[in-house]
């Protein structure tokens, strides 16, 4: 029986890396795969992780249809054992939907990969369906820390290292490090950052915790 499998967790908590060494391995026990991703920091058609690694995939945008595709595949005499999707928070609801009929109708097995929350902390429509329908859901065992030190849960998305809560859901970025506000450089530094739930619901980043270390700690609002 094939498996609809989810692997998620904050930004740069090694997804894509893990996603890689899925394929890997199971490439390397004569298992035929695809590779797919959207969105990609390293650009179009390439799963990407942050150690340096990458290998081409085929791109999901919002028309692409995964049982359609499919099917063309095996019809033209293809095997196919497994897919690894990564960056799956960025697919549709109906793509999803067709990732776990591949699973039930064909024994594919499927390897999902990606953030389950959006910089507001609210899920993204690929992710809460892949909750819905996933036969197992993992979260990744490597945390990225809050600059607290606690284990970070929660997504911001920063202008110089200052958290911001308004603007488009799908933006692509890193995560920036060591960023402070410099009000003479005119272009905003837009990235992200991972936080724990207090500090994402504080909007306090390192940067705005180290601005605040110079006063006293305001109480909690
Ligand atoms: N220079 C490094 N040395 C060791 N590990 C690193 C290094 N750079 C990044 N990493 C690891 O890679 C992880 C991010 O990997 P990546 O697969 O790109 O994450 P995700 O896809 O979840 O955003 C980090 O959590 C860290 O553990
Ligand atoms: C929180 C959040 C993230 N994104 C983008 C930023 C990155 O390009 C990807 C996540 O990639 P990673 O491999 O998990 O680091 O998602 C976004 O578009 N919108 C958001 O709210």
């Amino acid at each position: 029986m094939a498996d609809l499998n989810f692997y998620t967790g904050t930004m740069d908590c090694g997804k894509s890396t893990l996603a890689l060494q899925v394929d890997h391995n199971h490439r390397a026990r004569g298992r035929v795969g695809l590779v797919f991703t959207s969105h990609d920091r390293a650009g179009k058609s390439t799963l990407s992780s942050r150690l340096g690694l990458s290998v081409e995939a085929i791109e999901v945008g919002d028309e692409f249809h995964f049982w359609h595709y499919t099917v063309d595949q095996l019809t033209q005499g293809g095997r196919i054992d497994y897919f690894v999707c990564d960056e799956a928070q960025f697919y549709t609801v109906d793509q999803i939907d067709q990732l776990s009929k591949i699973v039930d109708e064909l024994s594919i097995d499927v390897f999902a990969f990606g953030i389950l929350t959006d910089f507001r902390t609210q899920l993204f429509s690929g992710s809460a369906r892949l909750i819905e329908l996933a036969d197992r859901v993992h979260t990744l065992q490597v945390e990225a820390l809050c600059w607290c030190g606690e284990r970070a849960t929660h997504n911001a998305r920063t202008e110089d290292g200052v958290m911001v809560i308004e603007g488009e859901v799908i933006v692509v970025g890193d995560v920036e490090h060591d960023l402070t506000p410099d009000s003479d450089v005119v272009e905003k530094v837009v990235g992200y950052e991972v936080l724990c739930r207090r500090h994402h619901r504080r909007r306090m980043t390192a940067a705005t915790a180290n601005a605040a270390a110079m006063s006293p700690d305001v109480l909690p609002f």
